[in-house]
């Protein structure tokens, strides 16, 4: 779907994108970095709109260098920041944006109403867009990106703004576009852990460079803490210290030293989930040695942390201690 070689745009002051070479396929693929990391660079550069420095980029088997108008007809884009117009509705907007991409009037009219109630807008879709919540001009901004019936789509922070339902909700649409329509997606943001849930792939950049390119499997395998909290028993009154124990002897990755949960309550255990099967051995082990299961969880892990490994395991040895 999307190929870069060696890939770089420096401005005079900042090189915004440093010699990136991606190969991205079909689904679902997050683009993860912090603000100013280069991803609006990168989805501009895609889009044929503005010129790479140096390297190469293909979408869809298209140079952008040269093929940049071929590119925008059959790729979708959705850009970060507000771009409506308040005074139109959202049938009457995406109408527009349809025809813009040379549908028929017609055609226009029925991929609109399709589109629209995909992304969930019924009888607003008739208001005009000024009125609108910030979750639903982000939907309008979903369906002009789909409306044409692209074959990839670009979504710059599609969730910016909006509260965790709305995230949420967005995130949905953003699978379903994928797995009921087949359109493969390219979606950017600054937080790992929302991109975890909807991609298939993940690519980290900071400062322009690759950091990491893998699947979402891979990358929660790796990135995956669990906390466990458990009560004392009359037999084990350190029921942390002897969970610890018995998880060790099991061959569980466990961090050195524990976390102090809330005032009042107990010691919370952190070790490295391999997947499924911990979550299991953890559960067995906490009743075999008859101790209370207070919580179980999997820690997100901050997008800093995944951009600086080294910082991540310095802040895991100052908790541990
Ligand atoms: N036209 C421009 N002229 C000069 N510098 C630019 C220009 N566009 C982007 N930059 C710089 O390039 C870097 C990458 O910007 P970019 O907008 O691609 O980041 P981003 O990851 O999309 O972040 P954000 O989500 O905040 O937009 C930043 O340091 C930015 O200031």
């Amino acid at each position: 779907m999307i190929a870069t070689e060696s890939l770089s745009k420096r401005f005079p002051r900042v090189t915004a994108l440093d010699r990136l070479s991606l190969d991205i396929g079909p689904g679902v693929t997050g683009l993860v970095g912090a603000n100013g990391a280069g991803k609006s660079t990168m989805i501009k550069i895609l889009l044929g709109l503005s010129p790479a420095t140096e390297g190469r980029a293909e979408v869809l088997g298209l140079d952008v260098s040269t093929h940049g108008p071929e590119i925008r007809e059959r790729v979708g884009y959705m850009p970060e920041h507000d771009c409506l117009p308040p005074d139109v509705s959202a049938t009457e907007f995406v109408v527009h944006m349809a025809r813009m991409s040379g549908l028929p009037a017609t055609a226009a009219r029925e991929r609109t109403a399709d589109t629209l109630r995909h992304v969930g807008l019924y009888e607003e879709r008739y208001r005009p867009i000024g009125g609108y919540s910030t979750g639903m001009k982000q939907r309008v901004k979903l369906a002009q990106a789909l409306v044409h019936d692209p074959k990839l789509v670009l979504l710059d922070e599609p969730t910016n703004g909006l509260d965790p339902v709305g995230r949420d909700e967005m995130l949905g649409l953003i699978r379903r576009v994928w797995t009921d329509f087949g359109i493969s997606v390219l979606v950017t943001s600054h937080l790992l852990g929302e991109l975890e849930r909807t991609c298939d792939h993940v690519v980290v950049i900071d400062g322009g460079k690759l950091l990491r390119s893998s699947s979402t499997s891979d990358f929660t395998r790796t990135t995956t803490t669990l906390a466990v909290e458990v009560t004392d028993s009359d037999a084990h009154p350190d029921g942390t210290g002897a969970l610890r124990a018995a998880l060790a002897e099991a061959g569980v990755t466990l961090h050195e030293g524990v976390e102090e949960g809330l005032p009042g309550a107990g010691h919370i255990l952190l070790l490295e989930a391999a997947g499924e099967e911990t979550y299991d051995l953890v559960r067995d082990t906490v009743a075999g040695l008859g101790l209370g299961l207070v919580r179980m969880e999997q820690r997100r892990h901050h997008i800093a942390e995944v951009f600086r490994p080294e910082a991540a395991a310095q802040h895991e040895e100052v908790k541990a201690r």
